[in-house]
């Protein structure tokens, strides 16, 4: 290296050095006040909830609010999610359910959103993730809920209508799928495995690309990577990660139909959220089959200027054309013009469940 370059770099490496020294330092000075406040939860509550999901979402936004760069907002998350992480890891050990084996985008999410310092739970199909958060297995549970391209996440909302848990937070992914196999080659290969979201997202280049191989659905990607991995007639949809985790080859990435496919997870678990001022709250409504009946029940939510961001619906299973609304609104249960219009809506229904109110993602 040029011996005048060198020079310069010097002092400022130096620099860096006592900086990263003096930041160390902070962290574990955080660690230490984060493991009292641990201490405190402990003493006056013995189960007391260690993570509060709306705690963590505001240590994240008031950071942001008061930056001045030059690193931007999703740094500041990526690092204080991971810092948090630490932190909530030292005061106890948060176990997190969702949908494996190992290398599945459920994973990814779990790890997003609540950063390394966790302990990972896969789990063979939905239903588990839930029954795990239930039973106290797990503190958390990770579960998609809908899909950019392929919309609702039927099982999901299945089980949110009879689970007693409730939504904590949310969390999207960008969904990039890639062919895998054994040898990074085609050859000899009759059959393609994967979720069935992921072969529906997939459906046109897989036509264009691979339209004589059989499609068959199993129960996730990371699944379909793991018998990829054994099986060498077998080709996988899966994620980069999951190629990693099962020691597979990219043949193609970015197979998905749309290259913005998305993915919006949520957080499951038994704690109450408390306002942050930037909520959501979910609900699922039903009301009488009969003329106008869906329009009334919603019109506390404008009455009161309450916004609603999603409207979803699954048959109720009576075989009489009624059903279940799932229904997102913007605000917390507890802020008053929310509170006001959930009890008017409630008086309208002839099923009303609060899901949750949780941190809306920023
Ligand atoms: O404030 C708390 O309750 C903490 O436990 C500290 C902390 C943090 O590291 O900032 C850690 C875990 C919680 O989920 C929220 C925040």
């Amino acid at each position: 290296m040029d011996k005048e370059l060198q020079a310069k770099l010097l002092p400022l490496r130096q620099k860096i050095d006592t900086l990263d020294q003096q930041i160390l330092e902070l962290i574990n000075e955080r660690a230490r006040t984060a493991q009292a406040v641990g201490d405190l939860k402990h003493a006056h509550h013995e189960q007391g909830p260690v993570f509060r999901p709306e705690r963590e979402a505001q240590v994240i936004r008031a950071l942001q609010a008061v930056n001045a760069g030059p690193i931007g907002d999703k740094a500041i998350d990526a690092i204080w999610a991971q810092i948090i992480s630490v932190c909530r890891g030292l005061e106890k050990e948060i176990r997190v359910a969702y949908l494996g084996p190992t290398g599945s985008f459920s994973e990814q999410a779990a790890f997003e959103y609540m950063g390394q310092d966790i302990t990972g739970l896969p789990c063979p199909d939905f239903d588990e993730v839930f029954r795990r958060v239930e039973s106290d297995g797990a503190e958390v549970g990770m579960v998609p809920v809908e899909n950019s391209t392929e919309g609702a996440v039927n099982r999901t909302l299945d089980l949110l209508l009879n689970t007693p848990v409730r939504i904590v937070g949310e969390h999207t992914i960008v969904i990039r799928h890639c062919l895998l196999s054994k040898t990074g080659s085609m050859e000899g290969i009759t059959r393609v495995l994967a979720h069935p979201q992921a072969l529906a997202q997939c459906q046109h280049w897989l036509g264009m690309n691979q339209a004589h191989l059989a499609r068959e659905p199993v129960a996730s990607n990371a699944e379909a990577a793991r018998i990829a991995s054994q099986d060498p007639t077998v080709a996988a949809i899966a994620s980069d990660i999951a190629a990693r985790a099962w020691g597979l080859e990219v043949v193609a990435e970015g197979i998905q139909d749309d290259p913005s496919n998305r993915t919006r997870f949520l957080a499951i678990g038994k704690i109450d959220t408390l306002p942050t001022g930037v909520d959501k709250t979910s609900l699922i409504l039903a009301v009488p089959n009969e003329a106008g009946a869906v329009y009334k029940m919603l019109a506390p939510l404008a009455e009161n200027g309450v916004s609603m961001y999603r409207f979803e619906s699954r048959p109720a299973r009576t075989g009489q054309w009624e059903y279940y609304f799932y229904v997102d609104i913007e605000g917390h249960r507890q802020d008053s013009a929310v509170a006001k219009a959930l009890s008017e809506l409630q008086a309208r229904c002839a099923f009303f469940k609060v899901l949750g109110s949780y941190p809306r993602q920023t």
